[in-house]
């Protein structure tokens, strides 16, 4: 063990910590090393250290305060094999900041917590709702429809176009998406030692399929948005992209290129569509199991809306929603490691040395977690987010960083709350949200792979009169 590094379990030789507990029960091995180590400990990967680091404070210094240093992505699986260091979510440097920068004012641009995109949200949620009616009350599994709507709105932004729930190529890179997320682990050592990742025993290789089926999907649309691309009618973001690249014709070191593009894309589609379909899921599951909570969402609804169009103007007026939700994604937990980051040169914190390029995760499952900022964390309870005011405001919200903190935060972030308020509101305006057998309801476990998921379960969407 490097001398400086934070403390941790006794290492073998060679190995170091590899195999201390199963990546699919890191979420719970993590509580206990912090209760051992505290703050701050590292896990020896072979000979690389992966450091986490937990707390509130300790992650808001380090990555808002010191956000230069800590922004960048360490070379691991995802980095190296799936994106090559391009894209958005897992470049460094001037080729992450650049595209950041661009993508953040171009979807701006395109309504990104904005009211035209509400718009757009509300008809797609709207499909969705007729696609559950036709199930008339008997319980399904709503998972492939519901990914598919959330991604309809991503796809609408970046390719301008939806996809019909029946249409077979983009069910099939639906499934494959679920398969890579299934077989990547971040504490897996093939993710951390991308070397490694091609030896049979840790599955990655599962991953090839999708991966190969994406980047086709992908290029298809670029290609077509190339062949019709028309500057004086920007529809979407591949159009503002391939303006951008011309406007920046003959610029030295450009990192606007279509590999760039293409690594985009899929970070927006991947990201983008996953994560708030999944938080959905848990919603319905959150719903079924505290009826009472269920009913005075929709009495709150009822009362403010009937059966009008929600915006995100009736926020303020349905503040028990806000909470709902807000206890859901603390509960639900999705990324509980946070997507791992590093630093750009070595930076001595709290008598801790942090070495140059080591992986660092910023336990996101340390603040929604923590008992000093949501007293009995393991009790599901919206009323947390309440404020005296009957507001949902607060400390509590403000430390809610599920989208994690500082300059690598989710760029998603506003889609993802208009549609998690949109979607739930609909839901409950148009049906009573029941299990399948109410004397064995679905399980509130989760599995963690890259995400935290729940067991398949059944839903019955019963249409209120
Ligand atoms: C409930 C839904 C979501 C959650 C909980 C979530 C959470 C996160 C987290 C924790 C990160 C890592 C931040 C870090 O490295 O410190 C992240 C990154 C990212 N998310 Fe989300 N996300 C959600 C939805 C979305 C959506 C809808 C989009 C699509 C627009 C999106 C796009 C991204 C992108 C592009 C990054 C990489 C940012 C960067 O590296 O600069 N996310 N998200």
């Amino acid at each position: 063990r490097p001398k400086g590094l934070p403390p941790g379990p006794t290492c073998y030789p060679v190995i170091g910590n590899v195999g201390l507990f199963k990546p699919s029960e890191a979420t719970q091995a993590h509580r206990k090393l912090r209760k051992q180590y505290g703050d701050f400990y590292t896990l020896m990967i072979f000979h690389k250290p992966v450091i986490f680091i937990s707390g509130f404070q300790h992650i808001r210094e380090l990555l808002v305060k010191h956000g230069e240093v800590f922004s960048e992505r360490p070379r691991v699986y995802t980095s190296e094999i799936i994106a090559k260091r391009k894209g958005l979510a897992w470049s460094s440097g001037s080729w992450w900041k650049e595209q950041r920068t661009f993508a953040l004012t171009t979807m701006r641009k395109f309504g990104f917590g904005r009211r035209c995109l509400q718009t757009q949200i509300t008809e797609e949620v709207d499909c969705l709702m007729d696609e559950f009616e036709k199930y008339d009350g008997k319980a399904f599994n709503v998972h492939s429809q519901l990914k598919t709507s959330v991604s309809n709105v991503i796809c609408s932004l970046i390719f301008g176009k939806r996809f019909e729930y029946k249409d077979a190529k983009f069910k099939q890179l639906m499934d494959l998406l679920n398969k890579l997320l299934a077989v990547l682990n971040f504490s897996s050592p093939a993710f951390i030692f991308p070397e490694i990742s091609q030896f049979k025993i840790f599955h990655f290789e599962d991953a090839n399929p999708t991966l190969k089926a994406l980047a086709e999907f992908i290029g298809e649309m670029i290609e077509e948005h190339k062949r019709d691309f028309d500057e004086n009618d920007i529809k979407d973001y591949i159009d503002a992209y391939l303006l951008e690249q011309k406007n920046r014709t003959g610029e030295i070191n450009t990192t606007f290129t279509d590999e760039q593009l293409a690594g985009t894309v899929r970070d927006f589609f991947a990201a983008g569509t996953e994560t708030t379909s999944l938080t959905l899921r848990w919603a319905l599951l959150y719903l079924m199991h505290y009826p009472e909570i269920k009913q005075k969402l929709q009495k709150d609804v009822d009362c403010v809306l009937g059966q009008g169009l929600p915006t995100m103007d009736h926020k303020d007026q349905l503040p028990m929603v806000e909470a709902f939700l807000l206890e859901v994604q603390r509960m639900a937990n999705i990324l509980p490691l946070n997507l791992p980051h590093t630093t750009k040169e070595d930076f001595w914190y709290k008598g801790h040395r942090f070495a140059k390029g080591s992986v660092m995760f910023f336990m996101i499952d340390s603040v929604l977690t923590d008992p000093e900022i949501f007293p009995e964390p393991s009790r599901f309870n919206p009323e947390r987010f309440i404020d005296t005011n009957g507001k949902c405001s607060g400390e509590q919200k403000e430390k809610m960083i599920a989208f994690s903190t500082g300059r690598r935060m989710c760029l998603g972030e506003p889609l993802a709350k208009m549609e998690l308020f949109l979607f739930l509101i609909r839901v409950l305006q148009r049906f009573e949200v029941e299990p399948e057998d109410p004397k064995c309801l679905p399980s509130l476990e989760g599995t963690l792979a890259v995400t935290n998921t729940p067991e398949a379960f059944n839903v019955r969407l019963i249409k209120r009169q």
